[in-house]
Formats: C-alpha cells, sequence, structure tokens
C-alpha cells in the first residue's frame, strides 16, 4: 500500500510559513503584490482563480484580477500587461493560460517582464531552467519537486518518465528530475508501447489530460506516482490521469487527486510572488 503524498497539507504548511514571512516584509513596510489576467470565463479557470485569491490573502499578498472579456484584442491585453510592468505595486503578473485561440500565448508570455513572471513562462525564464541557473520556475513541477524534498524521496540515479510534454508541465519537470540527477525519458502521443517503458520507472509524473490513464500495467511495484491530471469523470467528479485505485496498492507514494499536486502549483506562486517581490524592493 502506497503513502499518500497529502500536497493539501504541505501546501498549508509552506503557506503559514509564507505569512510569517510577509509579516515581517510588511513591518518593512514591504508589500507583495500580485495580478492576475483572466480572458473569458472558462469555469475551471476561475475555480483556479479563485483559490489564488484565497491562499493570497491568507498569506498577505495583496492580490487584483484584472478579468477580460474573450473576444479582448491581442493588442488591448498587451497593453494591459504592459501596464502593470511599469506599476510598482504589483511584483508578479500571472495571465491565466489557456487563452482564446486568436490570441498568440508566446506573445503574451514574452510581453512580462521577466522580473514579474511568477509562473516562469517567460521564455527568458526557460532558457534559464535549461541553463540549469533558474529564478522563476513553473509552478507545478517545481510544486512536485517540493513534495519529493518534503517526502524524503531520493532521486539520483533513479529512472523518471514524464508523460506529456506540454511548456508547463511535462518539458520544466524534466529539467528539474534532471537536475537532480535522475535519468529521465519523455513520453508523448508517438510513444510505442508506453506501458513498458513506464513500468521501468522508479518515478512516474503523468501530466496527459486523461482521466484513469495510467493503470496497473504501467506501474512497477515501489514506484513513485505523481498525477497532475485535472479531469472529469462521467459523473463530473475531479480524477486525475491516475487510475488511483489500481495502482495506490503497487506504488510506493502516490498523490491523490484533488489535494495533490493542485494546491502546491498555487502554493509554488505565492512563494514566487514573494521572491519577486523582496528581488524588486529590497535589493
Ligand atoms: N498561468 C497559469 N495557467 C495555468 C497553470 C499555471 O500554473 N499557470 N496551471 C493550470 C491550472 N492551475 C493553475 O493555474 C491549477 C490547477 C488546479 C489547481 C488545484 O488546486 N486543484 C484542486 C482542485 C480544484 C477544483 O477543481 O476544485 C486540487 O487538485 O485539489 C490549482 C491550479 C492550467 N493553467
Amino acid at each position: 500500500m502506497a503513502k499518500l503524498i497529502n500536497g493539501r497539507e504541505l501546501a498549508d504548511n509552506m503557506q503559514e510559513q509564507m505569512r510569517l514571512d510577509v509579516d515581517t516584509l510588511k513591518k518593512q513596510e514591504v508589500y507583495p503584490g500580485l495580478v492576475v489576467f483572466l480572458v473569458g470565463d472558462d469555469p475551471a479557470s476561475k475555480t483556479y482563480i479563485k483559490n489564488k485569491e484565497i491562499a493570497a490573502q491568507k498569506i498577505g499578498i495583496q492580490s487584483k484580477l484584472e478579468n477580460y472579456p474573450s473576444d479582448i484584442s491581442e493588442e488591448k491585453l498587451l497593453a494591459e500587461i504592459e501596464k502593470y510592468n511599469s506599476n510598482p505595486n504589483y511584483h508578479g503578473i500571472l495571465v491565466q493560460l489557456p487563452l482564446p485561440d486568436h490570441i498568440d500565448e508566446e506573445k503574451v508570455l514574452l510581453a512580462i517582464d521577466p522580473k514579474k513572471d511568477v509562473d516562469g513562462f517567460h521564455p527568458m525564464n526557460m532558457g534559464r531552467l535549461l541553463l540549469g541557473n533558474p529564478q522563476a520556475l513553473p509552478c507545478t513541477p517545481y510544486g512536485i519537486m517540493k513534495m519529493f524534498e518534503a517526502y524524503d524521496i531520493d532521486l539520483a540515479g533513479k529512472n523518471a518518465i514524464v508523460i506529456g510534454r506540454s511548456n508547463i508541465v511535462g518539458k520544466p519537470m524534466a529539467q528539474l528530475l534532471l537536475a537532480k540527477n535522475t535519468t529521465v525519458t519523455m513520453a508523448h502521443s508517438h510513444t510505442q508501447d508506453l506501458p513498458t517503458l513506464a513500468k521501468q520507472a522508479d518515478v512516474i509524473v503523468s501530466a496527459v489530460g486523461k482521466g484513469n490513464f495510467v493503470t496497473k500495467d504501467f506501474v512497477k511495484e515501489g514506484a513513485v506516482v505523481i498525477d497532475v491530471g485535472m479531469n472529469r469523470d462521467e459523473n463530473g467528479k475531479r480524477i486525475g490521469d491516475v487510475d488511483f485505485a489500481e495502482v495506490e496498492p503497487i506504488a510506493s507514494f502516490i498523490t491523490p487527486v484533488p489535494k495533490g499536486v493542485g494546491p502546491m502549483t498555487i502554493t509554488m506562486l505565492m512563494q514566487q510572488t514573494i521572491e519577486a517581490c523582496k528581488r524588486q524592493e529590497l535589493n
């Protein structure tokens, strides 16, 4: 039976530490600020943003939501971002993804001042990660690394497989594992015989967005299984990529969905907002 990696509990503990850190900053008259851009009214994005607002409030970070209609022009959105690049009260800027099809995501991410990019998605920050000198990291993979650390999961020399090659999870996840001396395989939709490949891994990170995709046939006895999936089953219940009931008895550690990786994504966003604030205000 696997040990459950309790993302909710770890996130709460880290957020409490951050609250104390922010209290200290406020005594120096430094007030961390975060602005979140939401384009349209996608219900899932709205839930994630609500949770980000709740976390910010708990920690004492001033957060502001800028919600634009889904038909906002790219030009207007870029101009709005520019306003916050030069507003010293906001140390972090986040654009909730995905964006509507008519907006070029790459252009938008490039428009954020890299110093204020608390999502770690700006090409400069992605490049720094690749070169082994990161400043801001994509929050989901960063949160997963914190989970490994908190649960004393040793990665050096282990074989890991990352399933999914998105820019926001799969690719940065592989880099962070590599930086811990893990041997990393990246799997994707063209990978041949994925179950056999995954079964050789000591660590599996699944970020494919398909409910119950990772079954017991993918998992070797004692593997660590991290589920980034955020899917709904036919009854609307939240489920991950991993068939929890099948995999949990085989794994050594496993993350649940919900209350696994999700709360850590938000926590790392808060952490990076505080760090960005310190870099901008205290240096
Ligand atoms: N700009 C960004 N956009 C997106 C990111 C991101 O890191 N930056 N990641 C995802 C969505 N996401 C954060 O924005 C995110 C997803 C899930 C959760 C979370 O806490 N999930 C809860 C369940 C929430 C619910 O459905 O009620 C859980 O797992 O317990 C937080 C953040 C895509 N876009």
